[in-house]
């Protein structure tokens, strides 16, 4: 296997970008392979503002499989990490450095070891879906190190086993997953309907809202909906279908109205079968049901909507504007409602694209407190502000795909000693 001496290191690094549903997975029919009962579409997030960068290394010098997330080492034990080395290492082919005088055939990966660096630019576990840039990240630069000849659809089914969601974190732009119908999933991958440049008008804004209690997970959450929620059967089987269809011809129409009243209705619906499981899972708060009503007063208003809801397991609310000028007015009625707290710094409460801000002319916070209430709002009910109850809003759009980082720069690994810089 190695030339000379036991001491090289070989890398490879990969950033990979988050994805948020519009058309939501919620329910398994296998929990193992982690296969849905329902396909499900979503938008890939810019990586430029949310992503994960992975460095994965191989050396005959390490003597176990480690994990670094974040900079602390984690266990790789869980079963999910597991099942996607095992499928990956299955993969693997012969590797050639002639540089640097590295050859590693086929047989050798079951016996090499890899470290795994990995550093996600937003908040983990924070409902930001970090286990899918996560996952999507880990299998992908493997695929790369390993030299495997699998397509990103076929290394999404592998991914798929890390975290569901995490399979369409391999294309960019609008991704379908295809839930199949193989008892061993090896149809079930995801597929890109169009890439980040078909719809390139659209403006993403997420809402960080501050939340305190732990939720449910995704998984044990699923799991309860399925045991339990007579209504999840009736959305697989009848309701998703039919919205998958049409969301996949207003995703090639840019059909913004069409889009924003599958995105909302499927949202709420997703968050219905989780009040109908037994015991009821709240994801939103009073907060999002406040944010909820904004955007559905203004699209009411507007005649025509300007903007569409989505929220996850959790509070936080993904805003799809229609354009720039919807993302700003969007901008500053959430401003109006939920400033910041006293003293905070505009500069750390919008982050991800800050030229919104400019456009939507607030550069400091004198500005945010001369907001005027919106338009829509009756004048007879005062409007109420909510300070502090927002943590903070990202602007980002759609995105791309992962992409390998070429510069030894950016890699996270030591080249020499192969343990975290
Ligand atoms: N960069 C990463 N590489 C590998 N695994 C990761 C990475 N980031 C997160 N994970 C895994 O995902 C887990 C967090 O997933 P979890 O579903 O709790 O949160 P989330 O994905 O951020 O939020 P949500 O699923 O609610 O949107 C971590 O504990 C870790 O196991
Ligand atoms: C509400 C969702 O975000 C659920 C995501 O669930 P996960 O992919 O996190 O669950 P596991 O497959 O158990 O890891 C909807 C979606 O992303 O489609």
């Amino acid at each position: 296997m190695a030339e000379k001496n036991d001491s090289w290191v070989l890398m490879v690094t990969a950033q990979t970008p988050t994805n948020i549903a519009v058309i939501k997975y919620w329910g398994k029919r296998d929990e193992n392979l982690i296969l849905p009962i329902n396909d499900s579409i979503s938008v890939t997030l810019d990586p430029a503002h949310l992503c994960t960068t992975t460095t994965v290394a191989v050396s005959p010098a390490f003597t176990q499989d480690r994990m670094w997330l974040n900079g602390k080492e984690i266990s790789l034990s869980g079963g999910r990490y597991q099942n996607c080395l095992r499928e990956i290492r299955s993969r693997a082919n012969d590797v050639e450095d002639e540089k640097k005088g590295i050859k590693i055939t086929k047989k050798d990966w079951e016996k090499l070891h890899l470290h795994i660096a990995s550093y996600n630019n937003f908040p983990t576990a924070a409902g930001l879906a970090s286990s899918a840039a996560g996952f999507a990240c880990l299998v992908f630069s493997l695929a790369k190190l390993m030299n495997a000849k699998e397509d990103n659809g076929q290394l999404s089914a592998i991914a798929r086993q890390g975290s569901g969601s995490a399979c369409r974190s391999l294309y960019g732009g609008f991704v379908k997953w295809i839930m199949g119908k193989e008892e061993n999933g090896s149809d079930s991958i995801a597929a890109q309907l169009v890439d980040e440049k078909h719809w390139d008008e659209l403006v993403i804004l997420i809402a960080v809202v501050s939340s305190r209690q732990k939720e449910t997970s995704s998984t044990s959450g699923m799991r309860e909906t399925v045991e339990t929620s007579p209504l999840i059967q009736h959305r697989a089987l009848e309701v998703v279908p039919k919205r998958i269809i049409q969301m996949e011809e207003a995703i090639r129409n840019r059909d913004f109205p069409t889009f924003t009243c599958l995105t909302c209705s499927d949202s709420n619906q997703f968050h219905a079968v989780c009040l109908d499981t037994s015991p009821p899972i709240f994801y939103m708060n009073d907060t999002s049901h406040r944010i909820i009503s904004c955007v559905e007063k203004w699209n009411r208003s507007e005649g025509t909507p300007q903007v569409a809801y989505t929220f996850d397991a959790g509070p936080n609310a993904v805003l799809i504007a229609r354009n720039r000028k919807a993302a700003t007015l969007l901008l500053q009625r959430l401003l109006f409602y939920f400033p910041p707290e006293s003293g905070a710094n505009l500069n750390s409460y919008v982050v991800g694209d800050k030229s919104i801000l400019k456009d939507a002319g607030i550069q400091d916070m004198k500005d945010v407190e001369s907001l005027c209430p919106p338009p829509e709002v009756k004048d007879n009910i005062p409007a109420q502000k909510y300070k502090g109850d927002v943590s903070y809003f990202i602007c980002t759009r759609p995105g791309r795909g992962p992409v390998l980082l070429t510069e030894e720069s950016q890699s996270l690994l030591n080249p020499e000693t192969g343990l975290p810089k």
